[in-house]
């Protein structure tokens, strides 16, 4: 079927996955992956190490053949004329030339992009005060990410995909990179869909989270949908020392024990015990309990779900 202007231009989803797959020799590394990400979200990409990130991000950047289902960048599917020019992507090592200088490399960006904005590139090269004669080589992993970032912002994509952006960066270094990186994106409207292993900062800087695991999606949504669904609940054991019959109403994603108390993870399913204390968790609180809970329920917020009466998702 052909891809026509307005299903680009009317686009609110800038990813949509249908039952998207990819197996590699070994085995699937993603497995029917159905999820979508509204346009202007900064995403959280989060998931234990072979989750199936890198290939998400591979599929969506052309790097990667998908074996089942189809992937669309703001409504049109990857591999059609059209959806090349409307993402860029960083990798994790954030390859450059490391002979150029910084006024070489934005040359080069400039000559290769049509639609180059110089001013953004400036406005970000000179935010760090990096001199146009330094070589890419002599440059902190902070430094060259703030070039990778004057790359990818001046080629003005309306997706901009990120591979582990912050993760040789110092915390200092990482707080600077990830104010920038969120100035800029609400400057130019760009949704952002980045992998990430730090919660901590995901927590600040995102309002979207895509949870992957073992090739699955395990969850998936706006975090101010996602997070108030859940409750972490601390009370007694019973006499026999285990879990109350009365959690099990409620969808546990995780339960300790310590002593004679307990602590869980739940997604309430009503109202929760009165002798029960109960406290909202934080998305990274949310987030780990998941992870730690391979069997814990999927959970994708209407949001995310395609197909979903779009009015809640505005
Ligand atoms: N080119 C490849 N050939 C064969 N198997 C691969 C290839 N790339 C990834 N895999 C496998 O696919 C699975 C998902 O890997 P992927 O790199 O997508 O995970 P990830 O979530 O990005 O992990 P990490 O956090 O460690 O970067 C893993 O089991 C991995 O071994």
């Amino acid at each position: 079927m052909p891809v026509t202007t307005s299903d680009a231009a009317t686009a609110r989803w800038a990813l949509e996955a249908e039952g998207l797959g990819k197996k590699y020799r070994r085995g699937w590394a993603l497995w029917d992956c159905t999820f979508r990400v509204p346009v202007g979200r900064v995403a959280a990409l989060v998931g234990p190490n072979g989750a199936g990130k890198s290939t998400l991000l591979g599929l969506a950047t052309q790097l990667v053949e998908p074996t089942t289902g189809e992937l669309r960048i703001l409504g049109v599917p990857v591999g059609r004329p059209g959806s090349m020019a409307r993402w860029a992507y960083i990798a994790q090592d954030k390859p450059m030339f490391t002979y150029f200088t910084v006024a070489d490399t934005l040359r080069m960006g400039r000559e290769l992009n049509p639609s180059w904005d110089q001013a953004t590139a400036l406005r970000i090269v000179e935010g760090g005060r990096l001199a146009p004669g330094a070589r890419i080589r002599e440059l902190s992993a902070g430094q060259r990410t703030r070039v990778a970032f004057a790359l990818a912002f001046a080629a003005r994509p309306e997706l901009l995909l990120l591979d582990e952006p912050m993760a040789d960066l110092d915390p200092v270094a990482r707080d600077e990179m990830g104010a920038l990186l969120l100035a800029e994106a609400a400057e130019h409207g760009t949704t952002v869909l980045m992998s990430s292993h730090l919660l901590a900062d995901m927590e600040q800087m995102c309002d979207f989270v895509l949870v992957l695991d073992g090739g699955l999606v395990r969850m998936a949504g706006d975090t101010e949908e996602l997070v108030p669904m859940h409750t972490l609940v601390t009370g007694m054991l019973t006499e026999r020392g285990e879990l109350p019959a009365a959690l099990g109403t409620h969808i546990v994603v995780e339960a300790r024990t310590l002593g004679r108390q307990f602590s869980a993870m739940v997604r309430r399913q009503g109202p929760l015990e009165l002798q029960w204390q109960l406290s909202e968790p934080s998305l990274e609180e949310v987030l780990l309990a998941y992870l730690r809970s391979p069997r814990a329920p999927a959970l994708l917020s209407p949001t995310a779900v395609p197909g979903h009466q779009e009015e809640s998702a505005a």
